[in-house]
């Protein structure tokens, strides 16, 4: 079995080869870098949501894998306190399209008023903790729970929770042939 990942990043790229090998010992993951076809910083649940989405069907359409995925990180602002929210989806090659929600936590307030003006997550997160690149190590998930939670970490419970529900499609079409 052929899997795609929609990225480059290598918390994201981690995430899908540690739940892939899991539970699909035999299956290759490939990574390619498409477009999330939303803006570099998402504002809400549904734009991470759609960014998610549209990074699996790219990957399916630029590769010949059977099974893509494509994970998003993005805010959302609940009553004046901004979250980091993280989405993802599976494309599977008859055209199932499944997306999940994963982790959301509270950014500081010093963090949202950047991210208002404009400003995207990963470089002020950088300026704020001094580390090169933090997207594509712990991230910011890493840092405000205090290294408890990284961000492969957090994107493997998402990828877990598609692959459960591809499994769990594949099984009750099984018992439907029978
Ligand atoms: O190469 P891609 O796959 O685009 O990886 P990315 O790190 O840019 O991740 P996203 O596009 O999904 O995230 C949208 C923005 O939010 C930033 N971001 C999201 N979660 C983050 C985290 O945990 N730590 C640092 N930056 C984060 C990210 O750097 C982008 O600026
Ligand atoms: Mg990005």
């Amino acid at each position: 079995m052929k899997v795609a990942v929609g990225t480059k990043n290598k918390a994201k790229v981690g995430a899908v080869e540690a739940i892939v090998k899991q539970f699909f010992p035999e299956a290759t993951v490939e990574s390619i870098d498409v477009p999330s076809d939303v803006s570099v910083q998402p504002f809400s649940n549904e734009e991470t949501r759609q960014g998610a989405i549209n990074r699996a069907r790219n990957a399916m359409m630029k590769t010949n894998a059977d099974i893509t995925f494509g994970l998003e990180g993005g805010v959302d602002e609940i009553e004046g306190t901004m979250y980091c929210c993280n989405w993802g989806a599976v494309n599977l090659k008859d055209g199932t399209v499944i997306a999940s929600s994963g982790a959301q936590f509270a950014l500081p307030e010093e963090i949202a008023r950047e991210l208002r003006v404009g400003m995207e997550l990963g470089p002020v997160m950088d300026v704020y903790t001094n580390i090169e690149n933090i997207r594509q190590h712990q991230g910011a998930v890493g840092i405000f729970t205090h290294n408890l939670i990284d961000r492969k970490a957090m994107f493997e419970h998402i990828v877990k929770l598609l692959v459960g529900q591809v499994l769990f499609k594949m099984s009750k079409e099984q018992k439907e042939e029978m």
